[in-house]
């Protein structure tokens, strides 16, 4: 309920910041304005003390004495109306300093001090240290300035501020602000942050109120010492607290939603509202009031009764005529103090009871700065807002429920113990963003991350060096690398030689995952890196048997890609579900609707194994001894002993072919080989390396350039491959009739072959392009090559792609199109296609593996599902091209406002929006 009300008021705050920033500076402004003399002189009982503190304050700047009357005067009426208080302050501060003065206030600047800087450390560890240091500046500037205008209106002396700041410093709780802005700025939206200020007031807010309900009655017993310059400085403390909390609550929420409000380009609100109300991020805000810790809260409660009873029982104690006796109780030495104050006296009995009497200024001002520390310590220690929203949130609920067993649970529990770190950068938590919520129904670790970074191990000091050394090489049972925590491990790595290289860790921890977040840290640290940066690349869940010594070296994690499927393709009167990797929004669309044209009435094609390629570079002596050796292994008989060669280094990989091409003495032999379910190029280099030694043993002048002589040619553009192919060869054909080029493509025959002509022939030839004959083919075979495991730069050869179009029929209305792709490399074994993720693709096509009875087959089949989705692909992006939807679309399905502006702008300003383009 309470919850509520602060949400509603924040909504209101961030809804109509003008009004409430308007609001709130005239007020300011009327009060800094207002004539204080009058004002006072009009207030009850305020002017006669307001003219004395005027003048006294005038005075006392300048260290005049004030009679002991007068100020114990003051002091008197004070406590009766504590506001009163303020226009006696400088009654109470022009006390000249002593030692105990000096020494009392310099604690308090450097406490003042210390607790910034804490508080921005705080800040830094939220997340934006430059987003968040404004923000806490800027609570820390407004309060100021706002209670500088009350005092001003209740007739203190400004000047005397000096000593009050401190005390505002130390009574400003900057994370709250950090959290707010942080919360609202997440926003991508006007109505996001509007929502998640109101969200962030919810479930701040009660907190808040409670802590400075309890902070003005625990500051205020200040107010009752009766020692006057703390009494003062309490009211100043009291009044500040009130303030920041008013500017918390209005003034700030208000510039927050101004800020956004004012930085964002003119986007139709309407669209963008309704938008936000989908977004995850808001589901989670809308979900049942966040709880404070209720044990804190409880022991806040019981705090704020007893203060209340200390402060009405003090007040009423000390009123009408009571007060003197109850004040010579309470502070028998205060009148003395007064006196004592402003004489000179030398005597030690003077100077003894000057301390004395110092020494209740002193006591309760430490009980004040302890109640501060305790304050920091116990009840600051609430978990950020993110953690809290993350555990709110219905969608990180049920991802917990499904995710975290006991087990995991209790590892958590201990990789949160505090960390021991030798390398720098310690990761904390990251900054909260709509993705981190949108991310944490997925089962991958990014929403635990921070925690799981940080290295672990039993909470001890290092052992020495040597020591680490003997347990890592020791074979004994209880000894080995697993006995080690992560702080020695990285203590052995930084010490350098063979015992554990960094890029070793997995094998020589035989723990790859707790290597790879080792190698992280250390490689973090390396780097300079800010803290968290890793963050979001993900490294846990992954299978790393599959990937050491097959896919990757030095590992710290992987990137995800999402993956999508275009489908149904009817290819060769099958239905194939094809999933494609990438990045680029608006390319599984195209693919889908092409898929859907070409169904229709299916898709034929023919695949050739032509082989896969390796050439080697070899000199001879002279060109003679080279054309020698040409013709020695061109010959029948000896190609067949360097066959068997090759041959004998697989079970699977078979000499098909040898050219040879001359330049000069050198040869360049290109061996091709089919190489069964494998894309072969492992293969197919043992094999030449094999065949090469053969041919050594004929020619000993031969010398070995290089086993790659670019001849082959692998992951480079190259017209042998377009000519002679490399891989598979596949060609697909299909008619559309000009129904479904209507209905699906919004376009006709004719309209697609002229574009074809002009486009994919004329332009590719102007452009000098060799096996570049089509729109976009690399866009398709990548998208399918990442989602299947295959080598990523191999595109480079399997994207060589002739598109033809051509119109058909007896009215020359449908259209009959084929795509020749002459060098697609690849395999359903070995490479990237045995990881997990991958390997599920392949089984989505029924190609994973080696086929059961006629190897090669399914590499095939994949080959000419690729080449079939190129076709897709083609046909839908010529269309698009002819109906001038390219743009449109791109800008509709791959350009998100949230990527774009989070990317390129710290404040998530929505940059474009395709609200306003489409
Ligand atoms: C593999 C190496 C580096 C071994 O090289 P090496 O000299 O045997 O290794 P080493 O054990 O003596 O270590 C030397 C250094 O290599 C690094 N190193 C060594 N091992 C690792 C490791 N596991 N992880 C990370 N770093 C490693 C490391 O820096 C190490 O120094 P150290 O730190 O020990 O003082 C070397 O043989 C090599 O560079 N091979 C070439 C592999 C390659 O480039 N493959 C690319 C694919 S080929 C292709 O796709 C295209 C092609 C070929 O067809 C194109 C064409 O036609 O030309
Ligand atoms: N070395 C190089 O120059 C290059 C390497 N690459 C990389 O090479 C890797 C791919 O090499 P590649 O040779 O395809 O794969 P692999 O090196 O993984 O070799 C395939 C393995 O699978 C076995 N196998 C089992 N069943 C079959 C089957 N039905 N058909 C074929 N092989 C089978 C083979 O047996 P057997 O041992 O009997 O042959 C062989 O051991 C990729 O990671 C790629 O990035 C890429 C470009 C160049």
């Amino acid at each position: 309920m309470i919850g509520r009300l602060f949400r509603a008021h924040g909504e209101f705050c961030a809804s109509h910041p003008w009004e409430v920033i308007v609001a709130l500076l005239t007020i300011t402004a009327c009060m800094l304005t207002v004539d204080k003399n009058n004002t006072l002189d009009a207030s009850s009982g305020l002017g006669a003390a307001t003219a004395s503190a005027a003048a006294a304050g005038g005075s006392g700047a300048s260290g005049a004495a004030i009679p002991p009357a007068s100020v114990g005067g003051s002091a008197t009426s004070s406590r009766h109306r504590p506001c009163h208080g303020w226009s006696q302050s400088c009654d109470g501060l022009e006390a000249e300093y002593n030692a105990a003065d000096v020494i009392l206030m310099t604690i308090v600047r450097c406490t003042a001090v210390l607790y910034c800087y804490y508080q921005f450390c705080s800040l830094h560890r939220l997340g934006s240290k430059y987003v968040l240091g404004i923000a806490g500046l800027f609570t820390v500037f407004s309060s100021f300035i706002f209670t500088t205008a009350i005092i001003k209106f209740l007739g203190s002396d400004i000047s005397e501020l000096k000593d009050a700041l401190f005390f505002l410093l130390l009574v400003i709780d900057l994370s709250n602000s950090g959290r707010l802005a942080q919360l609202a700025l997440s926003g991508s939206n006007q109505a996001e942050v509007t929502q998640n200020i109101a969200r962030g007031l919810e479930l701040l807010g009660p907190a808040i109120s409670l802590d400075t309900i309890v902070e003005v009655l625990l500051v205020g017993v200040g107010t009752l010492s009766g020692v006057q310059r703390l009494e003062v400085l309490c009211m100043f403390a009291v009044l500040s607290v009130l303030v920041n909390y008013v500017v918390f609550m209005t003034f700030y929420p208000a510039c927050l939603s101004l800020i956004f409000d004012l930085s964002r380009s003119g986007v139709d609100m309407s669209v963008v509202r309704e938008k936000a109300k989908g977004s995850l991020l808001l589901k989670s805000l809308t979900e049942e009031e966040q709880k404070a810790n209720p044990v804190l809260q409880r022991v806040k409660l019981i705090m704020t009764t007893g203060l209340m009873a200390v402060h009405i029982y003090s007040r009423v104690a000390f009123s009408g005529s009571d007060y003197d006796s109850v004040d010579k109780t309470l502070s028998p030495t205060l009148s003395l103090n007064v006196s004592n104050n402003r004489t000179e006296s030398g005597e030690i009995t003077d100077i003894i009871i000057k301390w004395l009497t110092m020494s209740a200024d002193h006591i309760v001002i430490s009980i004040v700065l302890i109640a501060l520390v305790v304050k920091f310590i116990c009840f600051d220690n609430r978990d950020p807002l993110p953690d809290q929203l993350r555990q709110s949130g219905p969608v990180a609920i049920a991802a917990k429920a499904s995710q975290t067993t006991p087990i995991e649970e209790e590892q958590d529990t201990q990789k949160r113990q505090p960390e021991i770190s030798a390398v720098p950068a310690v990761v904390r938590a990251p900054l909260f963003t709509i993705e981190e919520q949108s991310s944490a129904n997925v089962s991958t670790q990014t929403e635990l991350l921070p925690l799981r970074h940080r290295l672990v191990g039993p909470i001890r000091p290092p052992r020495p060096l040597q020591e680490c050394l003997d347990i890592l090489n020791s074979t004994e049972d209880g000894s080995g690398p697993a006995s080690l925590s992560d702080e020695e491990i990285v203590s052995i790595i930084q010490a350098g030689g063979t015992h554990c290289p960094l890029y070793k860790i997995e094998s020589v921890l035989d723990d790859p995952e707790r290597g790879v977040r080792i190698r992280r840290q250390i490689i973090s640290g390396r780097a300079k890196m800010q803290v968290g940066r890793l963050d979001g690349l993900p490294y846990e869940h992954l299978d790393y048997r599959r990937v050491l010594n097959a896919c990757c070296e030095n590992i710290l994690g992987y990137v995800p890609i999402p993956v999508g499927y275009a489908g149904p393709l009817l290819l060769d009167g099958e239905t194939f579900y094809v999933p494609m990797a990438t990045t680029e929004g608006a390319l599984v669309a195209s693919t889908n609707r092409g898929c859907k044209a070409l169904s229709v009435r299916g898709v034929r094609s023919v695949v050739e194994d032509v082989g896969m390629t390796r050439a080697p570079c070899v000199r001879f002596p002279s060109v003679a001894r080279a054309a020698e050796a040409k013709s020695w292994i061109e010959s029948d008989e000896n190609y067949q002993l360097v066959k068997t060669e090759f041959d004998s280094t697989s079970r699977f990989g078979r000499l098909k072919d040898c050219h040879i091409a001359m330049d000069g003495p050198q040869l360049y032999i290109r061996f091709v080989a089919i190489t069964g379910d494998a894309m072969g190029m492992n293969m197919v280099s043992k094999g030449a390396e094999m065949a090469l030694r053969r041919i050594k043993r004929q020619f000993p002048d031969m010398q070995i350039i290089s086993l790659s002589g670019n001849f082959c040619c692998d992951k480079k553009p190259a017209a042998i491959n377009w000519i002679k192919g490399r891989g598979k060869r596949v060609v697909t054909e299909c008619t559309i009739s000009a129904a479904t080029l209507r209905s699906v493509l919004k376009t006709d025959a004719k309209t697609l072959v002229e574009c074809n002509k002009l486009k994919n022939m004329g332009g590719s030839a102007m452009a000098g392009s060799i096996g570049g004959n089509n729109a976009h083919a690399a866009n398709m075979v990548t998208a399918v090559f990442l989602a299947t495991g295959q080598d990523p730069a191999q595109n480079v050869t399997s994207s060589n792609c002739s598109t033809a179009m051509e119109c058909w029929a007896e009215n020359s209305e449908d259209l009959y199109m084929t795509c020749t792709m002459p060098s697609l490399e690849v395999g359903t074994v070995g490479g990237g296609t045995g990881l997990p993720g991958q390997s599920a693709c392949l089984e989505m096509l029924g190609v994973r593996g080696a086929h059961a009875t006629r190897p090669g087959d399914n590499a095939k089949k994949l080959a000419q599902i690729v080449c079939a989705t190129v076709m897709a692909g083609e046909l839908s992006l010529m269309a698009a091209l002819v109906n001038s939807d390219l743009v449109k679309s791109h800008m509709r399905h791959n350009r998100s406002s949230v990527a774009v502006s989070s990317a390129n702008n710290p404040l998530n300003v929505t940059v474009s929006s395709c609200s306003t383009i489409s």
